[in-house]
């Protein structure tokens, strides 16, 4: 045997791609895997919600794509992040998939970026096999400045990254939007001084300029994040011990804002077009900002075999998109919705209205919308 096969192989590096609910990571992603060059890439992606939909959406979807399905924010990120990239290695080493030379990993909109570094950074057999290159955070022009003043995750992805993608300032459009835009730009450059900002609407998110970070380094970001990834030691030694004494996982109560409830309601039965568009206005209209992410798959009254991709992100709903085809052999409408501060119970029932399906005690939806008496909001 040469001497050369004795050599350690080269550690892969890892880069996390992070960034609120909404802002743009799935998209990114989709367009940084279509790029020559990006074949070899083998893909992580943490989905929160009871029914993930990510996995449909990502195009580059194969054996070198793992789903890392908690169902918990954060908190079971550092066991299923390292069984995921033992996975990846695994199907490698065997021959399953092709070798990968490099990996990206799409974290949750609600990731706490801290306890995914850690493990990047300090798993003792990982780093062998493993190194960050880097985190990339994605920003959005419209929604980025509110999201950062109240939700403390996003505070921390933008402080911990690399490189900040900012998305969306194609619908920077009303100098109220402009003005807000730069009081983003302004305060990005205070939380990451050493980031770039790269607009993707001008492609400059290309992987060359995202990609091959370097070592990540946390002595080169706001002195905050060396405080964040070091409290992260003694949490993850603490988990670890009380994980040993409890013979299993340990769900970290303290972690994430309990306020934020994610759930799914979901339908056999086709939507019609109208019926779907009645029922957003109103959610929207009804609970706003409370609703911070929406993200669904329809089945058109109209055209079951084209399904529609909804994207709402708090106050914006993106225009749909419709598919070619169903992604999976699961063919029912499928609505993934994250809030804050409402019961999850409140839009099941209003859901259940607006598609028909029977309740004790609800007004069904032909009910509402025929109904003269009923709110303005609600009439056809
Ligand atoms: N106009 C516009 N829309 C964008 C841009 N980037 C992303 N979007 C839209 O924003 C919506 C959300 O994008 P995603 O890529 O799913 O966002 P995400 O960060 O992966 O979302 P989560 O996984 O739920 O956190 C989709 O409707 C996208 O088409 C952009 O630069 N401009």
């Amino acid at each position: 045997m040469s001497e050369a096969t004795h050599l350690p192989p080269e550690p892969i590096p890892v880069t996390l791609l992070t960034g609120f609910l909404g802002a743009g990571k799935t998209t990114l992603l989709n367009a940084l895997l279509q790029q020559p060059g990006m074949a070899d890439t083998a893909v992580l992606i943490n989905e929160f919600g009871e029914i993930g939909l990510d996995h449909l959406l990502v195009q580059h979807f194969d054996d070198a794509t793992v789903l890392l399905a908690s169902g918990c924010l954060c908190c079971t990120i550092r066991g299923d992040l390292s069984e995921g990239l033992e996975q990846l290695l695994r199907r490698m080493d065997n021959g399953a998939i092709p070798p990968f030379h490099r990996v990206l990993i799409e974290t949750t909109g609600l990731a706490d970026p801290a306890p995914i570094l850690h493990v990047l950074m300090m798993h003792p057999y990982l780093v062998m096999r493993f190194r960050l290159d880097g985190v990339v955070t994605v920003v959005d022009a419209v929604n980025g400045l509110g999201t950062l003043d109240a939700h403390p995750e996003s505070v921390r992805q933008a402080a911990i990254s690399d490189r900040i993608v900012l998305t969306k300032t194609d619908l920077v459009d009303t100098p109220e939007r402009e003005v807000g835009l730069a009081a983003l730009r302004r305060r990005l450059a205070r939380l990451a001084p050493g980031a770039p900002v790269l607009n993707a609407a001008k492609g400059e998110a290309t992987p060359e300029a995202l990609l091959g970070a370097g070592l990540y380094n946390p002595a080169t970001k706001i002195p905050d994040v060396s405080r964040w990834l070091a409290d992260e030691a003694v949490t993850a030694a603490e988990e670890a011990s009380r994980a040993h004494s409890l013979n299993g996982h340990v769900h970290d109560e303290n972690r994430h804002d309990e306020r934020i409830r994610a759930f799914t309601v979901a339908t056999d039965a086709p939507v019609s077009a109208a019926a779907i568009d009645m029922f957003l206005e109103l959610v929207r209209g009804t609970h706003g900002p409370k609703l911070l992410r929406l993200k669904g798959i329809v089945k058109l009254a109209e055209d079951p075999e084209h399904p529609l991709v909804l994207h709402g992100v708090q106050h914006v709903l993106h225009p749909p998109s419709q598919l070619a085809a169903w992604p999976d052999d699961d063919r029912r409408t499928r609505l993934v919705m994250i809030v804050r501060d409402v019961e999850p119970a409140v839009i099941r029932r209003l859901f259940d209205a607006f598609m028909g399906l029977p309740a004790i005690g609800q007004p069904d939806g032909v009910a509402m919308t025929d109904n003269p008496l009923a709110p303005a909001t609600l009439r056809r």
